[in-house]
């Protein structure tokens, strides 16, 4: 894999990994041979036009979808090559995610909803952590109301506490600002870089904004299924002249 740390061993990454969809006249390769290793405590954007091969990179990645064929690292497990049983121990354990749907359960409060995954898991709550996400996320009022009484926005905010309340060691996010108004959406983004950065959380988000991107202090920009840039630090310039280029 590329990209090793001095420091150590990646938080997780992919070594020939190919995703193809479909079989016979027009199977669709998603994914084609990419390698690529991400440190420990790093923030990493994947960027592209749409079809480029993100979001199946990501579930791949996270132990969502199987890949055809290559391997798969979640620290020193090749969770391609586990049975599914243990990929899904995997994920539980070290693995948050937060996505464009919510998947909040319509019975439960914000604050069951929030904690379910720990309570699920048999673990307790760190109050603090709590407190310091719920902060940061601008959700202290709305803590009672059912996903039924909070806007779209608000049930966004809950599925990223959901996320990280767990403390997960890598955190997968496809589109977190999706839904957000800039304001909560810049919040968000600093709470995920404090996570890496204060935490050693590993992030990796797939975004298709230049803004979001530029919180990353990694760029991976996908093409046709490759990666056929990898930027460190990017800026919101580079990425839209990269965007535009893959455009024309
Ligand atoms: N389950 C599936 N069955 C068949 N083809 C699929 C499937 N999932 C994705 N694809 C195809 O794989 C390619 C990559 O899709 P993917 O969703 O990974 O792209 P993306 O870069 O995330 O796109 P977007 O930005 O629009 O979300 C596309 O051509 C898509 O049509």
């Amino acid at each position: 894999m590329s990209q090793q740390t001095p420091m150590g061993a990646p938080a997780c990454g992919v070594s020939h990994l190919t995703k193809v969809f479909g079989s016979g006249e027009q199977p669709v390769v998603a994914v084609n041979d990419v390698s690529v290793a991400i440190a420990p405590g790093s923030f990493t954007a994947v960027m592209g036009p749409s079809g480029s091969g993100k979001s199946t990179l990501m579930h791949c990645m996270a132990g969502l979808d199987r890949p055809t064929s290559g391997d798969v690292y979640v620290g020193a497990d090749n969770i391609a090559r586990l049975p599914e049983k243990a990929v899904t121990n995997v994920r539980r354990d070290k693995i948050g995610f937060v996505f464009q749907s919510f998947n909040l359960l319509p019975t439960l409060t914000a604050e069951q909803n929030i904690v379910l995954p720990l309570d699920l898991a048999g673990r307790k709550v760190d109050k603090a952590l709590f407190g310091q996400v719920i902060d940061s996320l601008g959700l202290g009022d709305r803590l009672t109301h059912r996903p039924s009484q909070l806007s779209g926005g608000q049930q966004q905010r809950v599925a990223v506490a959901r996320a990280l309340v767990t403390r997960p060691e890598v955190i997968f996010a496809d589109e977190p600002t999706g839904a957000l108004d800039r304001r909560t959406g810049t919040a968000l983004l600093e709470y995920l870089r404090q996570c890496s950065r204060e935490q050693g959380q590993t992030i990796i988000m797939v975004t298709h904004d230049p803004l979001a991107a530029a919180y990353a202090d990694r760029g991976l920009m996908l093409l046709d299924g490759r990666i056929v840039a990898d930027l460190p630090h990017p800026t919101a310039e580079q990425v839209l002249s990269y965007l535009g280029q893959a455009a024309a």
